[in-house]
């Protein structure tokens, strides 16, 4: 009998540190490992943040994996496994996703890939700001095998705590482990050979967020962005992420619920997304701001 591949599903709300776990992945992982990548917004910028590391992957592009895309998805995961014959497959879903849908396709559908597990990230530092937990992330919370409570270095042990008690009585059977940066061993997260059957979810779902994006091949001046960054809360942007060249080099730019880095990134030119609830309202005003910055 052919051994089915294992599959891990990565989820978790906008921002909360997916990305960032598969470049943990990515840097220990010993197999061959497969990925497929699902973003919310019109252009694929975390695909971009892990390509180049010698890996396989597949974009699913920009809808949603848990409704509109599964077809999609099904096919992909036949080719990279005709192409690649990895030894792990994992998914990331994007934040908005809700896994019930994926989780139940992967077991019913596919027949060459077993589910390992679900994976769901938890932004500790958004669970502390915003403490009303919507209904994709509690749905991304009872979906989790295993729950990275992640960001502990901006919260307290006291608030730790609370948030953990929170997950837990979403999901008591998940086990929650504590990271900054999703540094976990590897070991805890695969070979979880999740034995839990989902049902057929009967969901419509709506996506709570909409998103705009912005290409140009200009370069930006860095006080001006930085102050463009620190007002973008305000403009009811929860997430933005991208490249942006400046004069000395090009920058990943991370934004969180108004947090936000820069990290020394190759690629070629500036492209953002913007993410938010009725963000769109604000696009024009966004835009022309970042244009002001441009030299
Ligand atoms: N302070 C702090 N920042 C973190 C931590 N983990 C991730 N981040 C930062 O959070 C931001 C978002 O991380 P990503 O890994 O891109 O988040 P994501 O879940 O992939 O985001 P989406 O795909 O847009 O939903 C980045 O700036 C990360 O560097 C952490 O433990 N502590």
């Amino acid at each position: 009998m052919e051994l089915r591949i294992p599959l891990t599903v990565i989820t978790g709300s906008l921002g909360s540190g997916k990305t960032t776990l598969l470049r943990h992945i990515l840097n220990s992982i010993p197999h061959k490992i497969a990925i497929l990548m699902n973003e919310f917004g019109e252009i694929a910028i975390d695909s971009k943040v892990i390509q180049g590391k010698n890996v396989a992957m597949a974009d699913l592009g920009g809808g949603c994996v848990c409704c509109s895309l599964l077809g999609e998805f099904e096919a992909a995961v036949d080719e990279i496994i005709e192409t690649v014959n990895p030894d792990v497959i994992v998914v990331e879903t994007t934040g908005v996703a809700e896994p019930d849908a994926l989780v139940f396709d992967i077991q019913e559908s596919l027949a060459k890939v077993r589910l390992d597990g679900v994976v769901t990230v938890v932004d500790a530092d958004a669970m502390v700001r915003y403490p009303s937990v919507g209904h994709t992330t509690r749905m991304q919370i009872e979906a989790a095998d295993t729950i990275l409570l992640n960001k502990v270095d901006l919260v307290t042990e006291e608030q730790l705590q609370a948030i953990e008690a929170k997950l837990h009585s979403y999901n008591e059977v998940a086990e929650i482990l504590h990271t900054q940066r999703c540094q976990v061993d590897l070991d805890l997260l695969f070979g979880i050979a999740r034995e839990r059957i989902q049902p057929e979810p009967h969901h419509v779902h709506q996506p709570e967020f909409d998103s705009f994006s912005y290409k140009t091949q200009a370069t930006l001046k860095l006080e001006c962005f930085e102050e463009f960054a620190d007002k973008l809360i305000e403009k009811d942007v929860y997430r933005a992420k991208g490249f942006i060249k400046f004069v000395d080099q090009i920058y990943l730019f991370n934004f969180v619920a108004g947090r936000w880095e820069l990290e020394p990134f190759e690629q070629d030119a500036t492209e953002l997304v913007f993410i938010g609830r009725q963000v769109s309202k604000h696009q024009e005003e966004i835009i022309s701001q970042l244009k002001m910055c441009e030299q």
